[in-house]
Parts: C-alpha cells; sequence; structure tokens
C-alpha cells in the first residue's frame, strides 16, 4: 500500500514532486523510445530448440524483442476484466462467445461479487508490423508473445497490483469515460509512474450515452501530464477501438530487460496449491534460461528443486518445456507448501551465484480478526481449511488463539475488511466451514507504565484494568484520497470531522470534481466509512487510501458483558469520546440479534469495572411456528428445519446463543 502518497492538484509540496515524478517519467520516456529496444542483443539466441511436443508452441521464436509485459490496471469496475477478455479473445486465446465472461476472474467469489481479487496471467500471440523500421515490405508481419497481467482495482488488493507491475514494463490504464478518473486511478498511475513503467490511457465505456471522452482526456493531461492524443477510445463492450489496443502495446511498450547470456536469475510473482499437481509458481525469468529437468535453487531458503513441469499460461497451463529471458510462466518443480514458494524471491540455477532480484514489500495486515467454527468440534476442519486457503493467499496471516467464548480458533490479519471478507467467504464456499468472525480490529500500540510498548491485535488481549497501568496508546493512520463531485463537497467535509480526519488537501480536478486528501485513523474507515460516504454522495464518490504512521490516541478498551459473563470475542477497542454513544448502540443492535431465551438475558457494555449501557432480554423461547396458523405440516417442518439450519451458525457463549448476525452488527457499530 505503501508508495501510493502521490495526488494530484494543490500544494508547493505535491507541485515539487510532480514536477520532479514527471520529468522522471518524461526521462523514461525518452530513454526508452522504441527503436532503443531493438538495440538489444542476444548472444544466446541458439537455444536448444526444446519446444514443447505436446503444445507445438516455440518459445524460442520470442526472443525479448519480440516480448511485451504488460498490466491492465483501473479504478474498480472501469473494465479491466471485460477489456482482458477481449484481447483474448482478439488473439484467438479463448473463444469469442466462451460463455465465461471476465474469463480471468476464476474464483467463484469474483465471479459472484463481479470483482477480481487476484491478478491473472495470460499469454497471448498476436501479429503485428511496426511502422517506421523499414521492414514494412515484410510479406508476413512478426508474431509478438504478449503477456498480459489482469489485476485487482479495489483498494484492499492493491498489493497484488504492485507484485503484477513487477513482472512489467508497461500498464493500459483504464479509465471509465462517463466517470473520469477516480480515487484508485490516481493510486494506481503512481504505482505505475513510480516503477518507471510506459503508460498507455485507454478510455473505455465510450459507448455509454454519458461517455466524455474529452473531459477524461483533460483531466488524464491536468493530473497526470499524459498527452490527450496517446489515449486510445475504446468500448469493451460493443469492440470498438480496441483493435488499438494491441499495436500500441507493441509499439509503445519496451520489451523487457534482462540478459540471455547470464545466470538464471527469476522473480517468484506467486504460487497457489493445485490438489492435483502440487505446488504452482508463477514466475518471470529476469535472466537466462530454465529447462524442463533443470535444477535451481531458491535465494531465501536455499533449498534446491527440479523442474518438473514448464510452460505458460495460454490461457490455462500450457507446457513449453522451456522459458526464455523476459517471459512470465510457471514451473511445478515438487514443492510441497506455498510456504516454500515465498512470493518475490529470487530462483537461480543452484550452480551459480546471482545478485536476489529486489522482490516485493511484505504484505501489511491493517485488519486483524477472530475466526472460530461455529461448531466448537470443527476446529481441525477449520484448521485445515485455513492451511489451504493460506497456500492461495499468503498475503493473510494466521496465528491460534483461544477464547473463553467461542473456544480454539485463529487470529488472522487481512490487508482490508473486502480482503477479510472474501476470505471468509471462500472458507465457506470452498471448503464448507462454517465459521464465526469476531469484529475486526485494527492493530494499536499500548505502552504501560513500565515502559513496555506491546502491538495488540486482539483487544481481548488487553486487560480490563483501569487506565492507569496505559501509560499511551496509539493508534495507525491512513491517507485517504477522496475524488467527487463539487457539490458533494460539504457532506464529505462533515463526515471526514466525525471520523477525527485532518485534511491536508482540497482542490478541483475540473469545473465538476474534487480533491481531498485527509489522515484518517485506520479505524474510522475500515468498517463502513466507504459505504457512507457512497450514501452521502449518491454513489459518486470514490476513495483509496494508503497506510501512514501512528498517531497518539486516547484509547479504551469496551466489553460487552451477557449475564454478567464478559464475552471476550466481543470486546473491541474504541476512542474515549466515542465510547458512551458506541456502547449504546452496541447493547441495543445486540439486543435485536440475541434470541429470547427461556431464561432473562442482560446485555452490557462495560469499561473496565463501570458500565455504560444495559439491555434486557425477557425469557421465552422463540416460537418460529407462531404466526403459522394450523394448516400445512410440511411448512411446519420446513420452518423448524429453517431454525435448526440457523441454530448450526449460533455460537453457545455461557448459556446464550449468539448468531453470526451479532457479530456482524458488532462491526457495524464499532
Ligand atoms: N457499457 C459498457 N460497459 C462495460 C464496458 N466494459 C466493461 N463494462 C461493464 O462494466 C462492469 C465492470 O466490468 P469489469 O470488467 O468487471 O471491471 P473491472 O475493472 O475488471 O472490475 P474489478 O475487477 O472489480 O476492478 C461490467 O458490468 C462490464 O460488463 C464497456 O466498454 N461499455
Amino acid at each position: 500500500m505503501s508508495g501510493r502518497s502521490c495526488s494530484p492538484g494543490m500544494g508547493s509540496l505535491y507541485r515539487a514532486i510532480k514536477t520532479l515524478k514527471t520529468t522522471r517519467f518524461l526521462s523514461n520516456l525518452i530513454t526508452n523510445p522504441l527503436n532503443s529496444h531493438f538495440r538489444l542483443t542476444f548472444p544466446f539466441c541458439s537455444h536448444s530448440r526444446q519446444s514443447s511436443k505436446e503444445t507445438g508452441i516455440d518459445l524460442n521464436q520470442y526472443l525479448l524483442d519480440r516480448i511485451r509485459n504488460f498490466s491492465i490496471i483501473a479504478h474498480v469496475d472501469h473494465g479491466k476484466s471485460t477489456l482482458a477478455d477481449r484481447l483474448l479473445e482478439l488473439t484467438g486465446t479463448i473463444k469469442r462467445g466462451h460463455g465465461q465472461p471476465q474469463y480471468l476472474d476464476k474464483l467463484q467469489v469474483e465471479r459472484e461479487r463481479g470483482i477480481t481479487v487476484k491478478a491473472q496471467t495470460a499469454t497471448m500471440f498476436y501479429s503485428h508490423q511496426i511502422h517506421g523500421l523499414g521492414n514494412n515490405d515484410v510479406s508476413e508481419p512478426p508474431k509478438f508473445l504478449l503477456n498480459l497481467i489482469d489485476t485487482p482495482g479495489h483498494v484492499d488488493f492493491s498489493y497484488e497490483v504492485s507484485r503484477s507491475l513487477a513482472a512489467c514494463q508497461g500498464v493500459l490504464l483504464v479509465v471509465d469515460a462517463a466517470q473520469g478518473v477516480q480515487a484508485q486511478t490516481v493510486a494506481n498511475f503512481y504505482l505505475a509512474f513510480e516503477s518507471n513503467l510506459t503508460i498507455i490511457p485507454v478510455i473505455n465505456k465510450i459507448d455509454q450515452p454519458t461517455a466524455d471522452p474529452d473531459r477524461v482526456k483533460a483531466q488524464l493531461k491536468s493530473m497526470f501530464d499524459l498527452d490527450p492524443s496517446d489515449a486510445l477510445l475504446t468500448s469493451a463492450k460493443t469492440g470498438q477501438g480496441l483493435e488499438q489496443v494491441l499495436p500500441a502495446v507493441i509499439e509503445r511498450i519496451p520489451p523487457p530487460p534482462g540478459d540471455s547470456s547470464s545466470p538464471l536469475r527469476m522473480l517468484l510473482l506467486d504460487s497457489y496449491y493445485d490438489e492435483y499437481r502440487g505446488v504452482i509458481c508463477h514466475v518471470a525469468v529476469v535472466d537466462g534460461v530454465l529447462r524442463k529437468g533443470d535444477k535451481f535453487s531458491s535465494v531465501a531458503t536455499g533449498q534446491t528443486y527440479e523442474v518438473g513441469d514448464i510452460g505458460i499460461m495460454h490461457p490455462e497451463l500450457t507446457p513449453t518445456g522451456i522459458l526464455l529471458t523476459g517471459q512470465v510462466g510457471y514451473i511445478i518443480s515438487g514443492m510441497r507448501s506455498t510456504k516454500e514458494a515465498r512470493v518475490g524471491d529470487t530462483l537461480h540455477h543452484n550452480r551459480s551465484i546471482v545478485q536476489p532480484l529486489p522482490g516485493f514489500k511484505p504484505a501489511k495486515h491493517m485488519v486483524f480478526s477472530g475466526l472460530y467454527p461455529a461448531d466448537g468440534s470443527d476446529f481441525e476442519v477449520l484448521n485445515h481449511a485455513i492451511e489451504r486457503l493460506t497456500c492461495n493467499d499468503a498475503s493473510v496471516s494466521v496465528s491460534k488463539e483461544t477464547s473463553s467464548a467461542l473456544g480454539m480458533g485463529f487470529r488472522c490479519g487481512f490487508l482490508g475488511l473486502l480482503h477479510m471478507d472474501v476470505f471468509h467467504q471462500r472458507l465457506e464456499q470452498e471448503y464448507g466451514v462454517h465459521v464465526i468472525s469476531t469484529v475486526p480490529t485494527v492493530p494499536y500500540i499500548f505502552e504501560y507504565s513500565d515502559g513496555s510498548k506491546v502491538e495488540v491485535q486482539n483487544p481481548a488481549a488487553l486487560p480490563s484494568q483501569s487506565k492507569q497501568r496505559v501509560t499511551a496508546c496509539w493508534e495507525p493512520t491512513v491517507i485517504a484520497t477522496i475524488i467527487m463531485p463539487s457539490e458533494h463537497v460539504g457532506p464529505v467535509i462533515t463526515l471526514c470531522s466525525e471520523r477525527r480526519g485532518q485534511q491536508l488537501e482540497y482542490s478541483f480536478i475540473d469545473s465538476q470534481r474534487a480533491f481531498m486528501k485527509y489522515r484518517l485513523p485506520l479505524r474510522e474507515i475500515v468498517v463502513d466509512f466507504y459505504n457512507e460516504l457512497k450514501s452521502i454522495t449518491s454513489g459518486y464518490a470514490s476513495f483509496d487510501y494508503e497506510d501512514s504512521e501512528y498517531q497518539q490516541a486516547d484509547l479504551v478498551k469496551l466489553d460487552i458483558l451477557l449475564n454478567g459473563q464478559p464475552v471476550d470475542a466481543m470486546a473491541t477497542i474504541v476512542h474515549n469520546l466515542k465510547a458512551q454513544r458506541v456502547g449504546r448502540e452496541l447493547v441495543e443492535k445486540l439486543k435485536n440479534f440475541i434470541d429470547r431465551q427461556m431464561f432473562e438475558i442482560t446485555i452490557q457494555a462495560a469499561i473496565g469495572a463501570k458500565v455504560i449501557a444495559r439491555e434486557t432480554i425477557s425469557a421465552m423461547r422463540k416460537n418460529v411456528l407462531a404466526k403459522c396458523y394450523g394448516g400445512d405440516i410440511t411448512r411446519k417442518r420446513k420452518l423448524l428445519e429453517k431454525q435448526k439450519e440457523g441454530k448450526k451458525r449460533m455460537k453457545r457463549v455461557g448459556s446464550v446463543d449468539i448468531p453470526q448476525e451479532a457479530f456482524n452488527e458488532l462491526l457495524k457499530v464499532s
């Protein structure tokens, strides 16, 4: 997330940074003109001609000057995955009308939610004659190997974007022709810009009645200094303008750097576990060549492996027997767990000593939540499911924890709330485990009177002591970028002030849209900030953030007690000023979600020994058949079945059943 700190607009500091970056950007374009790539020499043109017998794809024809690695980046829903589909169709990589829109969104959760969660790579082949190189008379245009990486747009998954960019030399920056530049467009632009990548602006969805490509071109110029004449106008829906995209990729994006005569260096981009084939690693070959049967070592672990299978994603795993310098592909090598395949690691031939590649910054966990099996006896099932899922999502941190209310479970760290939600959904969908997740919390730092400092990822870990023992607390903050129509500026400022925000920048992108930058406590935005922002701006605001430093804050632990018994899984840490309100709202909400029992239940919110709110649920068994007068026995049975199913998802705390919905409601309030 870090490194996304640039913003458009005002402020002398920004102007200075922007000038510096623009100069760097322009100089990058100047030092990487198209023709310079054709000055590259290829001393190792005579790789052993080990093309795949299975596929007939001979990668030896695709030396550096015939390779382009590019990524599609954009604000969420601006059409990345649809554009990727069209490009795959255009190159015959997938069949037109293959009946599976957003082909590269492979996960069930991606399809259901219509979002990209994981970056996906696909290799395409495309013939194109580059004009102006004096070889236009060649009858058959040369064929290029293009690696396309579709990336997620949501802020939680920007880590995936930054990883993908490490394997690219250029990007298609897709902007919706009606919505214009949005917060993640800004963030993604700077990610690409700071990586010195060639940026091709693509104004998509020009078929929409409200499309205004000229306005978007003006925004691209004023915010990013991108030449309006460089922008491609497309509709991934109707196909309009798509024919210009791949020629622009080939002509404007440089081939990968690298030296095929140097010892092998490969960057491990991603890895996942396949039930049948074991660990599959996605790699970018930076220098040298790797063949089936070669032995290679990991810089991170020192382990040595043998290449069992090697190939490209075309778009499924397609064996080629070899990967050459600049190519992106997969290897299967007998790794038993993805823990061995550390993303960002450098892989090399074990006979050579190489300089490790820069790798990636480790993923930063923004929210932590406890995950418990709804049925305590399912702990092992959950354990297995989490182990498997983290094999394919290394950005989740997991440690075991025990709650007196919920039993044995796990404390997991996520990149954001959507990431947490997606992980939860995948556990249920892909592994069939019912999970109770506790209120997410951000990592606070507490200092005790003995001078020790601890990072608290679980509010329950903080003793419910009087505040004297804690001498200071710090909370993480973020720098938020918000873009909205000018008429909504007032309510957005009010919202940010309510969330303890501090305005850092305020400017206008054009006559219709305003841009603001705020420092906000992470806890204030992590749950419902975005929904609130959308609702006060009728859905027109966009929002992105990057992590920033910790700031001192007056924090207290808020306990929830059921029949006088603290429920550790429901404890939260809140700002002192908001504790009263949050406590009151929490107990009110809980009252609506906890079913009546045969005995009275008291719900209390307390700070230390002081109870600040209380509600009572009077005794009575919930009768699901109450409204079912007389009538059909099958209907009654259905209702009882439904109740039984619902009970499976409840957690017995002491003598009280708490449904997952109650935990969800806590999340909304706190
Ligand atoms: N009218 C119109 N709709 C489009 C066009 N391109 C994409 N869409 C629609 O826009 C919506 C979002 O498209 P996606 O391709 O999923 O967007 P995305 O940027 O990949 O979304 P994330 O992966 O969630 O960031 C879908 O409903 C598409 O059908 C276009 O050119 N015109």
